[in-house]
């Protein structure tokens, strides 16, 4: 990590780290004062999103069922990573043996699309800053379907996230869909009640 001024704030984004075993205590052995921000989504969008991702890295994977359930139909696999991610509650008791609760700030996936200064704000807060992106600073881009920047910092143009974000999701048979939310949903209620906050995926 780079050196720190007083009044400066370093940032580090992977989202990995969330759901690797040994990241909480080695960045807690860094620095136990580490605020971190964890962005979720409804765990079915992302499985879905993670393999759009695989798929567009590596054509002809087998589809997203026979990877999401075991012999196709069979029980839900959580040995794949589309859907152990999803696992929050799992990943994040690993991390409460390290950091607090008041140590997270756990941002909405869907409002950060649907609210983006909203998501902003509160992470604005979290950090100590000053309220400096505001809805101003954001409008929606009808072709790509996403809020985008008004004005890039240094350009002054517009700005969207790159073609790898807001992609085309393969169809997934609603059956497997609605199996995948019923198989979430006791992982969902328990993220819910470890953060005290409903992200309304059920
Ligand atoms: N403003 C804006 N523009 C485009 N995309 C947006 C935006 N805000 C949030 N998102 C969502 O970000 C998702 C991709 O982020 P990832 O976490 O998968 O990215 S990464 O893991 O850091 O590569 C991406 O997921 P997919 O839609 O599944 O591609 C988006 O839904």
């Amino acid at each position: 990590m780079p050196r720190t001024l007083d009044g400066q704030i370093t940032m580090e984004k992977t989202p990995s780290y969330f759901v690797t075993r040994e990241a909480p205590r080695r960045i807690h052995g860094m620095s136990p004062a580490t605020k971190l921000i964890v962005v979720v989504r409804n765990p079915v969008t992302r499985a879905i999103s993670d393999y759009a991702q695989m798929l567009s890295k590596t054509p002809g994977l087998p589809s997203f069922g026979t990877l999401a359930f075991r012999r196709g139909l069979g029980p839900v696999d959580t040995a794949w990573s589309a859907v152990r991610i999803g696992l929050y509650a799992q990943h994040l008791d690993n991390w409460l043996r390290y950091f607090p609760l008041s140590r997270f700030l756990f941002v909405s996936g869907e409002r950060l699309v649907s609210d983006p200064a909203g998501e902003l704000g509160h992470v604005q807060d979290f950090l100590g800053l000053k309220r400096v992106v505001t809805d101003k600073h954001f409008y929606f881009n009808a072709t790509k379907g996403f809020p985008c920047l008004k004005k890039a910092q240094g350009s002054g143009r517009p700005r969207c996230l790159g073609k790898s974000k807001g992609r085309p999701h393969p169809r997934v048979p609603e059956a497997m869909v609605q199996r995948l939310r019923a198989f979430y949903r006791p992982f969902n209620r328990k993220f819910y009640q470890m953060t005290g906050q409903d992200f309304g995926w059920d």
